[in-house]
């Protein structure tokens, strides 16, 4: 099944004290929010104010990228940098970037209660939740939280920059990367892998079902995490079995059963990307770098690539591999997989290598990311 998709930017004007522009105020949480950072989060992020650092790589004083040939020395030189000098093609996102916060979505003790109130569908090897009846609840109860649903109506767009950025459909380039992994026998086993911009996390899905040692999960909007990836995962486990059985789905009590201790390997993040890289960075005291990078139709918006390349260089692995899946061309926000590429290429860190091209109707890209060798 291919879904079509609409661009539509009506930036709204309300952003509900959710984000706070680059350059100066606070940032402030709606009280849903706020309930659901973590106790180490609290304070540390409360009255946050955005901030102007770490957007890109280091540049020298003509304002040239420095040429970074390797993750180590990735590593090194991103951590001080500012973008404070920057030259002006960065200006885009610069200017507009908002950095909504990071947060870490526990999976909820109850299990059952994940998937109450979802209808669960079938794809092959893999199931999902409506989200038609997701967005229906969601309007109809009026949800506390993000009211990304209710916008994303009222201006008629699955897109809406720096408010909800479009995880509550399933997009198409998914079902090329799916397709992908069975077609290219992907091994997932042992990997630790990061569905990026997961929406529905599919990708990230697949890679549990395939043996994967760790998978985490990131979306921009904690409501998608909570409404569609977690029950998504919760549905490809093997719940049923468990349910079967007579037990009752207490992570306390099924500590040692099988379900829990495989959803025990998978981490629900939402926020924007630095905040992202920011939290899991400091979440461990060694963070072990990814093996793989999933992530589909990211890279729409320019104003993002910058911190989605920084996000790409402090979390992969400097053996590991980014598969991106994304269109030739997004009408109306200006992307695509040859800005993409270009950018990457002059930022000399990672390598690219065209893996498939789709080409019935909308041009659509597979590639695959790798660090540059050391010279
Ligand atoms: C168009 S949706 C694609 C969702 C999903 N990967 C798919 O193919 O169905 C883009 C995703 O990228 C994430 N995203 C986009 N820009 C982001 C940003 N600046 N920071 C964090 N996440 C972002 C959003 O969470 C969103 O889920």
């Amino acid at each position: 099944m291919r879904m079509t998709f609409q661009f539509n930017f009506s930036i709204e004007d309300h952003l509900e004290n959710e984000l706070t522009p680059l350059g100066g105020g606070t940032l402030a949480l709606d009280s849903s929010e706020e309930s659901l950072v973590s106790e180490s989060q609290k304070g540390k992020h409360r009255d946050k104010k955005c901030s102007t650092e770490e957007f890109d790589l280091p540049r020298d004083p003509s304002g040239e990228p420095k040429s970074v040939r390797n993750a180590a020395v990735f590593q090194d030189t991103v951590s001080s940098l500012s973008v404070a000098n920057s030259s002006s093609n960065l200006e885009p996102y610069e200017k507009q970037l908002c950095l909504r916060i990071a947060k870490e979505h526990a999976m909820p003790k109850d299990l059952k209660k994940v998937l109450e109130n979802k209808v669960i569908e079938m794809l092959p090897g893999l199931q999902r939740v409506n989200i038609s009846v997701v967005k229906t609840i969601l309007l109809k109860e009026n949800f506390p939280g993000e009211n990304i649903v209710s916008k994303s109506f009222s201006s008629h767009s699955d897109l809406i920059t720096g408010v909800y950025e479009g995880g509550l459909k399933i997009w198409e380039c998914t079902f090329d990367l799916l397709a992908y992994f069975t077609k290219a026998k992907v091994k997932f086993a042992g990997k630790k892998v990061l569905d990026l911009g997961c929406g529905s996390g599919l990708l990230g899905i697949t890679a549990f079902k395939g043996g994967a040692k760790e998978i985490h999960f990131q979306d921009y909007n904690s409501m998608v995490i909570d409404e569609v990836t977690l029950p998504n995962v919760v549905a490809n486990s093997t719940l049923e079995d468990e349910e079967n059985d007579g037990n009752e789905l207490d992570v306390k009590r099924c500590r040692k059963s099988k379900v829990v201790q495989d959803l025990c390997k998978c981490r629900f993040f939402s926020g924007e990307w630095s905040e992202f890289c920011k939290l899991v960075l400091s979440s461990e005291k060694v963070f072990e770098k990814y093996d793989l990078i999933l992530t589909s139709e990211t890279i729409y918006n320019p104003d993002y690539y910058g911190t989605l390349h920084q996000t790409f260089g402090r979390l992969l692995d400097k053996n590991g591999r980014v598969l991106l899946a994304s269109k030739a061309h997004y009408f109306g926000v200006g992307g695509g997989i040859h800005l993409f590429q270009k950018f990457i290429e002059e930022r000399n860190v990672f390598e690219t290598r065209t893996l498939e091209i789709i080409d019935d109707g909308l041009k659509r890209f597979l590639i695959e990311m790798t660090f540059k060798s050391p010279r």
